[in-house]
């Protein structure tokens, strides 16, 4: 499913408009019909609802809504921020809509104060239309102050229409307050704000309705962003054919390890195996490989030449061309940490691996100092930081990559011709072609150490498969999500990443299931 931005939403009404023919009221009711049904549905016996109602086409979205709520048996109340000479041409046939059916509507005005807290308190549910994606700045006051007294004042249910009104829908921030719903109501595809802070976390729950604009509106000029769901990438998956071998799944190599990050390594390399890779290297400093083999099983373990401290020595990568041939694809950076050299280390290392590398942890962050160590890379290489490894690659805080995070994301994509994960719930896919993907899979459980190293497996692995890397970013992400959600058992509290890793396998099974019941 696309995802939207404020205009591309705009192009998409537009050509369904202009150019398919589909009048723009017939938008409008199957939007505002939507809404209605949303609460009819939650709340089946009939109560007071508020329908606070701007100017613009969400305030019609919200007339339609009264006169839907009006004929379920709700006593329903149209609170209309704005004069009557301001609404849309669209959103005037609603309005008078609703007052033949004498429907009772109140012009919000200063004085009204007292009766308009009376009747936030009184509803059972408010609908929320005032200010949708055609918000322009930051809320002017008055609509500031309503936005407020709803917040403050409000018992019953808050529906969104379209999106919190106060919200920015492209960057998900708020100007400076926005309408805290209980569930939010969006038309034919999200927007950003439903998947970005702090605006995400005011939509509650949102359903996406089909307001009737044809799939083809967006066949024609698609929205650069998407949704990250399955349909994209199954075909992928492809059963193991029964003559296959090990080497028919690729041989990932994984390094990292540094002394007393061994673990991080570990959790790489065996989901690499997990997730369908034939073998796994697990490459360490020498000092490590002892208390490595001691330890893994499933893994090979290789030890390369160290600086006597348990980290790798500057000139260690000299080892590789020994083995490269065996390898498909490289993981680096889970365990690895921070040694003399390591700048001419990572720029020799991503030199001299010629297929796809994630490069995760420490390995992002030598690179933030040794930005040019991308420069000679030769396969597709995926960036996979979390926000504090994203702002020291950006030159910012962690508060400023949560506040742009798709901007950012998408930029460091097109500068260095990389995948970028940006980690973080929904975490966001950008290509090095602009396009961008948000991930609905995953849990606040999964904010643990180590659950990042799985995911550096759980990519490179795919890699490893020989699967592309936008290819392998997305499903990544994906299943390493999914896997988190099956892992909780218990409390969200406890989960640890190890138990992710335990879980890749139901996440694969459950796709394929989801895929013999479609
Ligand atoms: N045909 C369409 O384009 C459709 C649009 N739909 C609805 O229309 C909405 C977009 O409608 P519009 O483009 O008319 O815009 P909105 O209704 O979102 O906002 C425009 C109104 O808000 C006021 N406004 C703008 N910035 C403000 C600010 N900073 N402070 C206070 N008031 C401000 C404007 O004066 C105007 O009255 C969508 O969110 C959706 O709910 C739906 O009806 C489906 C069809
Ligand atoms: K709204």
């Amino acid at each position: 499913m696309y995802l939207t931005t404020a205009q591309e939403m705009r192009d998409l009404d537009r050509y369904a408009i202009e150019t398919i023919g589909i009048p723009g009221v017939v938008l409008m009711e199957n939007a505002g019909k939507a809404v209605a049904r949303s609460l009819t549905d939650r709340l089946p016996r009939p109560g007071t609802a508020l329908v606070l109602a701007g100017t613009g086409n969400n305030g019609g979205d919200g007339f339609v809504a009264a006169r839907h709520l009006a004929a379920a048996g709700w006593k329903a109340v149209v609170w209309l921020a704005g004069p009557e000479e301001k609404l849309t041409s669209d959103a005037r046939v609603f309005f008078q809509v609703c007052r033949n059916l004498g429907i009772p509507v109140v012009r919000d005005a200063e004085e009204r104060r007292g009766e308009l807290i009376r009747r936030i308190e009184e509803a059972d549910a408010i609908v929320d239309a005032l200010l949708g994606t055609g918000i322009r700045g930051q809320v002017r006051p008055r609509a500031l102050e309503l936005i407020r007294l709803v917040n403050e004042h409000r018992r019953g249910a808050v529906v969104a229409v379209d999106v919190p009104s106060g919200a920015d829908t492209d960057t998900g921030a708020l100007l400076p307050e926005a309408i805290r719903a209980d569930w939010t109501v969006t038309f034919a595809y999200p927007k950003w704000c439903h998947y970005l802070l702090p605006a995400a976390d005011h939509c509650g729950e949102v359903i996406v309705a089909d307001i009737g604009i044809p799939r083809s509106a967006a066949e024609h000029r698609p929205p650069a962003a998407r949704v990250n769901d399955p349909s994209w990438w199954r075909e992928w998956l492809l059963p193991r054919s029964r003559w296959s071998h090990k080497g028919t799944y690729g041989h990932l190599l994984v390094v990292g390890g540094s002394r007393g990050m061994l673990g991080a390594a570990v959790l790489a390399g065996l989901a690499g195996l997990r997730i369908g890779a034939g073998l796994s290297t697990v490459a360490v400093p020498a000092a490590q490989e002892p208390i490595l083999a001691a330890k893994v099983t499933d893994a090979l373990v290789w030890g390369w030449p160290d600086d006597g401290e348990g980290r790798f020595a500057e000139d260690s990568v000299r080892i590789l061309p020994e083995r490269i041939d065996r390898f498909t694809a490289a993981a680096v950076g889970p365990g690895l940490g921070r040694f003399p050299g390591e700048g001419a280390w990572l720029r020799e290392l991503l030199e001299t691996l010629p297929f796809p590398v994630v490069l995760d942890a420490d390995g992002l962050n030598i690179l933030a100092e040794h930005p040019d160590a991308l420069r000679a890379r030769r396969g597709e290489t995926i960036l996979t930081p979390h926000p504090g490894e994203m702002a020291r690659l950006a030159g910012t805080t962690a508060a400023g990559v949560e506040s742009s995070r798709h901007t950012l994301a998408r930029e460091w994509a097109e500068k260095t011709g990389s995948v970028v994960v940006l980690k973080g719930t929904h975490t966001i896919i950008a290509f090095p072609d602009g396009t961008q993907m948000v991930n609905p899979t995953g849990t606040p459980a999964m904010a643990k150490a180590g659950s990042g190293d799985v995911l550096s497996g759980v990519i490179g692995g795919l890699l490893a498969r020989g699967i592309p890397a936008s290819v392998a970013a997305a499903m990544g992400v994906y299943l390493h999500g999914l896997a988190g959600e099956l892992a909780v058992r218990t409390s969200e509290h406890s989960l640890l990443a190890s138990e992710i890793l335990s879980q890749l396998g139901a996440a694969l099974s459950r796709l394929a299931s989801d895929r013999a019941r479609a």
